[in-house]
């Protein structure tokens, strides 16, 4: 095993602050070493009472820091081509939060630039691929017990939505992840979308289509639903049942602790992904740190986050027409060959 890897935080926002956290004090073997964050003060927070991390409010500084050996991306969606880009230029591996970017144009420009390199550098963080449960499920489809999976039940429930968030991003951002983790438990590529709107909640901000329900048709005739709701108001709820030719297996019931007192029984909700999904994040920093300093990538790959793209980008035309809309994804280059289920 290499020496301890050495990371660049982009972003210190939400999830940046959290993986700096993590790399420093719950993933061994690697050390924040630069942040870079257009606002200064909020990248220094993020690092507050750490010693020798250089703070820098261009992502492209922070890259070149001596002692750089990879790079974590936690900046928002519409930056990370640029970041991507600036990665591979120096040869650093990367683990991209996801969407990888927004626009499938500009995530097959990822697609292509890292096939010219020859050799995969990214990883996307659809962390759902590291959690305990979905992986039971994909056990449990993988060991073909249950027959063929015919339809994905799959709820998706934020307490509110963050300011600025879109009716769009219901779909390319929220729905993101089950269309990775349908692509990932089934092995195979959604071929339509269909976005129907219920009468928008009460609680939603004035003019966001909240909630939605997203119909996904595979190639191989799987129906995959998703209720996603932003503004639900009471949890961060996120679930998923296959239903197959001889049985069902459905996950997102009983993670939460159920306290029992006084005469009556109540289950805690979580209240964000933070928490939810406290784990996989862990195991999805862990296994990427660990495979990094072993010269190996794995976990979803740059062309999951172009499939995941593409398919968002046909739903939001789905939203937006109302109309049953194909998915086409551009031929798959040979690097990524077989990474629908790569682990
Ligand atoms: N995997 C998950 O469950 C999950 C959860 C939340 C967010 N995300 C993703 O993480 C990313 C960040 O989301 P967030 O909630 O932390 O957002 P945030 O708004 O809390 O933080 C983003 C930070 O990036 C900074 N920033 C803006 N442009 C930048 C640039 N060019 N270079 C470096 N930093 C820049 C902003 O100043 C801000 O501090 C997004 O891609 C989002 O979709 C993933
Ligand atoms: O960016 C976030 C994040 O991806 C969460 O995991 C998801 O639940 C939210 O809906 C989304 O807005």
């Amino acid at each position: 095993m290499s020496q301890v890897l050495g990371v660049a935080v982009l972003g210190a926002g939400h999830m940046g602050a959290d993986h700096i956290r993590r790399l420093d004090r719950v993933v061994s073997g690697a050390r924040v070493v630069a942040v870079a964050d257009p606002d200064a003060d909020r990248a220094r927070e993020a690092v507050a009472g750490r010693a020798g991390v250089a703070v820098r409010t261009e992502a492209a500084a922070a890259l070149d820091v001596p002692g750089v050996g990879a790079v974590l991306i936690a900046s928002p969606g519409e930056a990370h081509e640029e970041a991507l880009l600036a990665a591979f230029a120096r040869g650093l591996p990367v683990l991209c939060e996801k969407p990888m970017v927004p626009d499938s144009a500009g995530a097959l420009r990822i697609v292509e630039a890292e096939a010219r390199l020859g050799r995969r550098l990214t990883q996307i963080g659809f962390m759902r691929r590291h959690d305990t449960e979905y992986r039971r499920l994909k056990s449990v489809l993988d060991s073909g017990k249950l027959g063929r999976p015919l339809m994905l039940h799959c709820v998706h429930r934020n307490v509110s939505s963050p300011p600025g968030f879109t009716s769009a991003m219901l779909v390319n951002s929220s729905v993101s992840h089950e269309i990775d983790a349908a692509r990932w438990l089934l092995g195979h590529e959604p071929a339509a979308v269909t976005v129907l709107r219920p009468r928008s909640s009460a609680g939603a901000p004035e003019g966001l289509l909240d909630p939605q329900f997203v119909l996904l048709e595979t190639e191989r005739g799987v129906l995959v639903d998703v209720e996603v709701f932003v503004n639900s108001g009471f949890g961060y709820q996120v679930r998923c049942e296959a239903v197959c030719e001889a049985g069902s297996a459905r996950i997102g019931d009983d993670h939460a602790m159920v306290v029992t007192a006084a005469g009556g029984a109540r289950e805690e909700v979580p209240q964000d992904y933070l928490v939810r999904f406290a784990d996989a994040y862990d195991r999805e920093v862990r296994a990427w740190v660990d495979a990094t300093r072993r010269g190996l990538v794995t976990g979803a790959s740059a062309w999951d986050g172009y499939a995941a793209a593409a398919v968002a980008e046909a739903g939001v035309r789905a939203l937006e027409s109302g109309a049953r809309t194909a998915v086409s994804l551009a031929p798959r280059p040979g690097l990524y060959a077989g990474t629908a289920e790569a682990e």
